[in-house]
C-alpha cells in the first residue's frame, strides 16, 4: 500500500544516514588518532612504509576524496626500490595467502574469484608464475579484485611477453590499483 511505500522510503533514508555518519566517523577518527593507530588503519594497504607514514603525516583530511588524492599521488613517486618492498607481502596469484595479518586476508578476499578448485587453472597460474619469476626476477602482480582466474592468467600469458621497462611499468601500475583499493576500503565501512 502507499503507507507501506513510505515506511520502507523512511527506513532506507535512515539506514542511509547511519551508514554516511558511520563511514564520516571512520575519516574523523583516522585524523584524531595517535599517529600509531593511523598508520595500522593504512598499513595493511601496501608494504611501503615511507607512504603509509606520508598519508599520516598530511592528516587531517576534510574528505575521504581528498585523502585518496593525495595517496594516489604520493603512488607515482613509487619505482623500482618500492615495487620490490611491496611485493614481499603480496602471495603469488593462486597461492592462498599464508599467515592471518590484515594483509592476508585482504589478499585472500582480492583472489577470492581464482577458483583454486579448478586443478588445471591452479597448474598454469603456476607455470605461469614461474616462467615470469625466471623471467623478470620477482613475483608476478596483478590488481586481481574483480578477474577471475582465466583473465588473469591470459593477462600473465600477455605480461610475459613485456620488456622488463615495461612490465615494471605495469607490475608498479597493478601495485599502485591494489593500494587505493584497499585505501577504499579502509574508508568504505
Ligand atoms: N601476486 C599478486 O598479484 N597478489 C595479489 N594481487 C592482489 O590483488 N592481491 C594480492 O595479494
Amino acid at each position: 500500500s502507499v503507507l507501506e511505500a513510505d515506511v520502507m522510503q523512511a527506513v532506507q533514508a535512515y539506514a542511509q544516514a547511519v551508514v554516511a555518519l558511520a563511514s564520516k566517523s571512520v575519516l574523523a577518527e583516522f585524523n584524531d588518532a595517535p599517529v600509531q593507530d593511523a598508520l595500522s588503519l593504512v598499513a595493511p594497504c601496501v608494504a611501503i612504509p615511507a607512504w603509509a607514514e606520508n598519508v599520516v603525516a598530511a592528516r587531517p583530511y576534510s574528505t575521504v576524496d581528498v585523502l585518496q588524492h593525495y595517496a594516489s599521488q604520493l603512488t607515482h613517486e613509487w619505482g623500482s626500490a618500492e615495487l620490490e618492498q611491496a611485493l614481499c607481502a603480496h602471495p603469488r596469484i593462486g597461492e592462498k595467502a599464508q599467515g592471518s595479518c590484515k594483509e592476508a586476508a585482504l589478499s585472500k578476499g582480492e583472489q577470492s574469484a581464482v577458483d583454486t578448485q579448478n586443478s588445471a587453472l591452479t597448474l598454469a597460474l603456476a607455470q605461469g608464475n614461474a616462467h615470469y619469476e625466471e623471467r623478470f626476477g620477482r613475483v608476478f602482480l596483478i590488481r586481481a579484485k574483480g578477474r577471475s582466474g582465466e583473465d588473469i592468467l591470459a593477462e600473465l600469458h600477455r605480461r610475459l611477453n613485456n620488456s622488463p621497462a615495461q612490465e615494471e611499468a605495469e607490475a608498479l601500475e597493478q601495485l599502485r590499483q591494489i593500494t587505493l583499493l584497499r585505501l577504499e576500503g579502509v574508508f568504505a565501512q
